[in-house]
């Protein structure tokens, strides 16, 4: 119902707030657009499920999140394929894998100090009823 409506504009509004942040923070600049496979040909062969801050921002406005753990789970993929596709010792991969912990690390912290969990609690009824 309508109601519902104005709750799930106001998840919209704290998605995208957040995903913004993290796109303009220099450290995540690797992480702001989808890999290039022109410059990387074998990734879609090990990452079967890429995922970047533009695409998280396209998915918020194509309404494919109802909750805030759906938008976490792909959040967490941004990270975790950094870290697959990027395992060795030298310094390259070491400098992205620390980039990827602190986006992990990041957006845990914004959910916690920012998501009220009333208004989660909300979202996942919402979900359930659908
Ligand atoms: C999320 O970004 C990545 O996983 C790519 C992989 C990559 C390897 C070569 C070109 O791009 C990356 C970009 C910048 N620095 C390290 C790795």
């Amino acid at each position: 119902e309508e109601q519902e409506e104005d709750v799930l504009r106001e998840l919209r509004l704290f998605l995208r707030n957040v995903t913004e942040r993290l796109a303009l923070d220099r450290r995540f600049k690797a992480f702001t657009k989808p890999v290039d496979i022109e410059e990387v040909p074998d990734y879609l062969i090990v990452i079967k499920k890429p995922m970047d801050l533009s695409t998280l921002l396209t998915n918020i406005d194509e309404h494919k999140y109802v909750t805030v753990s759906e938008f976490m789970s792909d959040a967490d993929l941004i990270w975790q394929n950094a870290l697959e596709y990027n395992p060795d010792s030298d310094p390259m991969d070491r400098h992205i894998r620390h980039r990827a912990c602190a986006l992990k690390d990041t957006v845990r912290a914004i959910i916690r100090d920012e998501l009220d969990e009333d208004f989660d609690r909300v979202c996942e009824e919402i979900k359930e009823s659908r």
